[in-house]
């Protein structure tokens, strides 16, 4: 039997772990589900109902995207996709804190956006959006500092790569007419390069539809 992954097409968080199963050999199967639908697998595997969930051969799930990484880099340490020195290990990692939490912050504002108009709050959205510009300045800081490869961290790509390029992924595809590109040039340059990688070209992200009444 082989792993299975449940998984959605928009999914960043789900993103990095099937790049990360592929960049370490990991044979899986991709369960490709709406965790909105009541019709979802996800909470027979994940307390909290969140996908991606990785299920093993006995049927154990792991689950939260940044500790099935953090499982999967204990139990098949190679090829590793954290730095080998220990400052670039946890520089990655706050990495994929900033990501995450700019992912989150937007699917918050995705499910205010849901609501009938007059009970959308604009203070709770504008809240939201803050954080991704204020994640997206951070990560164009982060990106130049890089000279050395077109990666965000020394000269190979780690789960700084996989986090950043999975958020702006999704971004693009939800909000394709924000300004990002044009603001930040080594921000969009350094995307243009993960999106070239096999991995990341065989994961693009797509759009879901919901059926179910979420808000
Ligand atoms: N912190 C979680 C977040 C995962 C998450 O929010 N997943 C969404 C789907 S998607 O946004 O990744 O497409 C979900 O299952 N949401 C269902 C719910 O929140 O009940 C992780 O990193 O795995």
């Amino acid at each position: 039997m082989t792993w299975k992954l449940i998984s959605a097409t928009p999914s960043p968080y789900a993103r990095k772990v099937r790049i990360a199963l592929q960049e370490k050999g990991i044979p899986f199967e991709l369960q490709t589900e709406v965790p909105w639908d009541s019709t979802t697998a996800t909470p027979q595997y994940n307390p909290l109902e969140k996908l991606p969930v990785l299920i093993l051969d006995d049927g154990t799930a792991i689950y939260e995207s940044h500790f099935i990484l953090e499982w999967l880099e204990t139990k098949y340490p190679e090829p590793s996709i954290l730095p080998k020195d220990v400052n670039g290990r946890l520089f990655a990692k706050q990495v994929e804190v900033v990501c995450d939490g700019m992912c989150d912050a937007m699917v918050i504002a995705f499910f205010e956006n849901m609501r009938e108009k007059d009970k959308q709050s604009e203070p709770w959205k504008a809240r939201q959006m803050r954080k991704v510009e204020g994640g997206l300045r951070q990560l164009d800081t982060w990106v130049k500092q890089n000279t050395s490869s077109q990666f965000m961290i020394g000269d190979k790509l780690t789960l700084a790569d996989l986090a950043a390029g999975s958020f702006l992924g999704w971004f693009s595809l939800r909000y394709a007419d924000h300004k990002w590109p044009t603001q930040y040039p080594a921000l969009k340059k350094y995307y243009d390069g993960l999106e070239e990688l096999e991995y990341f070209q065989n994961t693009r992200p797509s759009p879901q539809s919901v059926t179910d009444k979420v808000v």
